[in-house]
């Protein structure tokens, strides 16, 4: 699959949408005709083809575009990647940060690709648990290290705007595979995404 940096729409999915959005806004008793509306279905259109990209995207093939050899054996972290996915159940987006860490096996990866990886999975329809489990899977399978540890913390726009509408909730999703299944590890893992830069 190709390696997509660019923000690209496909007219016929765009025509497609555009037609049912305009549809919507009538439904929900709104002048499709008016003119700030005008463009809006358009727009509708190129915002949920660009949150849903990462259907188009293959991770592992991010990972292998900056493959590096290097003797490291030490955790490589990068935490606070902030991040956008919208929940399959409501279609509203949730938001919040990664933190990822890996013990490399002979191999390193560029650091703004595991940022990429994530939105390659957050730019798809999703629930958090499964892309916390799909960003460790990607990289297990891209850089074969001896470990991967992901936590996701992030806000559900379902649980603030509507439903329950609880404004301070959020949710934490992790997995964990390898070095970071031991206790030590993971503990570290823990103790440094917990630590504030001075
Ligand atoms: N596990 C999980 N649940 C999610 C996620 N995003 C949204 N949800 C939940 O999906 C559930 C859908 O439940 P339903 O009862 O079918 O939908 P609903 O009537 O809109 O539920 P309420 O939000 O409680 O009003 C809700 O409890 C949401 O909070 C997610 O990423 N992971
Ligand atoms: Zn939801």
């Amino acid at each position: 699959m190709a390696y997509n940096k660019q923000e690209t729409y496909n007219e016929e999915v765009t025509e497609g949408l555009v037609k049912n959005y305009r549809e919507a806004l009538g439904l929900l008793g709104e002048d499709p005709n008016r003119e700030g509306l005008l463009k809006t279905p358009e727009r509708m259109a190129k915002a949920m083809q660009f949150m849903t990209q990462g259907y188009q995207q293959d991770a592992v093939a991010i990972l292998n575009s900056a493959k590096f050899t290097e003797n490291v054996s030490e955790m490589i972290l990068v935490k606070d990647i902030e991040l956008y996915s919208m929940c399959e159940h409501h279609m509203l987006p949730f938001y919040g940060k990664a933190h990822i860490a890996y013990i490399p096996n002979g191999t390193i990866t560029g650091l703004s690709k595991l940022a990429r990886v994530v939105d390659v999975f957050a730019r798809r329809l999703q629930v958090q648990e499964r892309l916390t489990t799909q960003i460790l899977e990607a990289i297990m399978e891209g850089l074969n290290p001896l470990g991967v540890a992901v936590v996701i913390e992030a806000k559900h726009m379902c649980m603030l705007v509507r439903g329950v509408q609880k404004q301070n909730s959020v949710t934490t999703t992790s997995a964990f595979s390898g070095q970071f299944e031991n206790t030590t590890t993971r503990m570290e893992f823990l103790k440094l995404i917990a630590s504030k830069l001075s």
